[in-house]
């Protein structure tokens, strides 16, 4: 076991799905894979690891924001071998094409994270990217489904209340959706060579008044989890 998860050497997939939200895991593992097993509950970070069409896959909650999602990431990758994380979540659109329960496909994550700042020290404005085979992957595998996913720049941000950034101005440069971790992810598949993906579903509108309820949050958002397993198994 590591310092944060409570498993055993093996008791992960090389692939794993991270959402945020332990109880999104919960219901990833009861409603799409089979023979799911509960792998981790350390500080009700639930983990399980079961199948999806013959495919072994995990499913792994992170918790919100960098700082958290960071240490699981850590762990899974050092400790238990994982090799490809795809993060299924939820963000706000920031593009006028960008509705209520798209699916975004975050190619990079522009942020405000001091994680990516304190890498790189001052002057360096490090460009987070997708592994782009499992980007071209998961888009694909969207259009199967009928899903057009929007792909695009995400804005990772380090608070959820932040009404001092512009956050106009990043849409007018191209970003179409925010949340709070995808930088950190693809910084650190970079770090420590895993393929890393986050595969969106838009719960809210930054510049308009719609949402989606918790509940929905936590259960409507079966397209962003088949796109990702199809692209886990791919
Ligand atoms: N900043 C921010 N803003 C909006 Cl409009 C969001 N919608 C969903 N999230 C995600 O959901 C959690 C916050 O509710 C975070 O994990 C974050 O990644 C959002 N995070």
């Amino acid at each position: 076991m590591s310092t944060h998860i409570g498993a055993n050497m093996g008791d992960y997939a090389d692939t794993v799905l991270l959402p945020g939200d332990p109880l999104r895991a919960k219901y990833i593992a009861e409603n799409f894979l089979t023979n799911a097993k509960q792998v981790n509950s350390v500080r009700n970070a639930f983990g399980y690891t079961g199948e999806y069409k013959g495919h072994r896959v995990s499913v792994q909650g992170s918790g919100m924001g960098i700082p958290s999602m960071s240490i699981y990431i850590n762990e899974l990758v050092k400790f238990f071998g994982v090799k490809t994380i795809i993060r299924v979540g939820s963000c706000g659109g920031m593009a006028p094409d960008v509705h209520l329960r798209d699916v975004l496909l975050a190619s990079g994550s522009t942020t405000d994270s001091a994680v990516t700042a304190n890498t790189f020290g001052p002057g360096i404005h490090y460009a987070p990217l997708a592994n782009f085979e499992l980007l071209d992957t998961a888009f694909h595998e969207a259009q199967k489904m009928g899903i057009k996913p929007k792909v695009g720049d995400i804005f990772a941000a380090d608070r959820f209340y932040n009404d001092e950034l512009d956050m106009k101005k990043l849409a007018d440069y191209g970003v179409i959706g925010t949340e709070m971790e995808s930088a950190g992810l693809y910084l650190l598949g970079a770090k420590l060579h895993f393929r890393a993906l986050s595969v969106l579903t838009v719960s809210d509108l930054i510049f308009g008044e719609e949402k989606t309820t918790a509940e929905e949050r936590e259960k409507t958002f079966n397209d962003m989890i088949n796109i990702s397993l199809a692209t886990a198994i791919a």
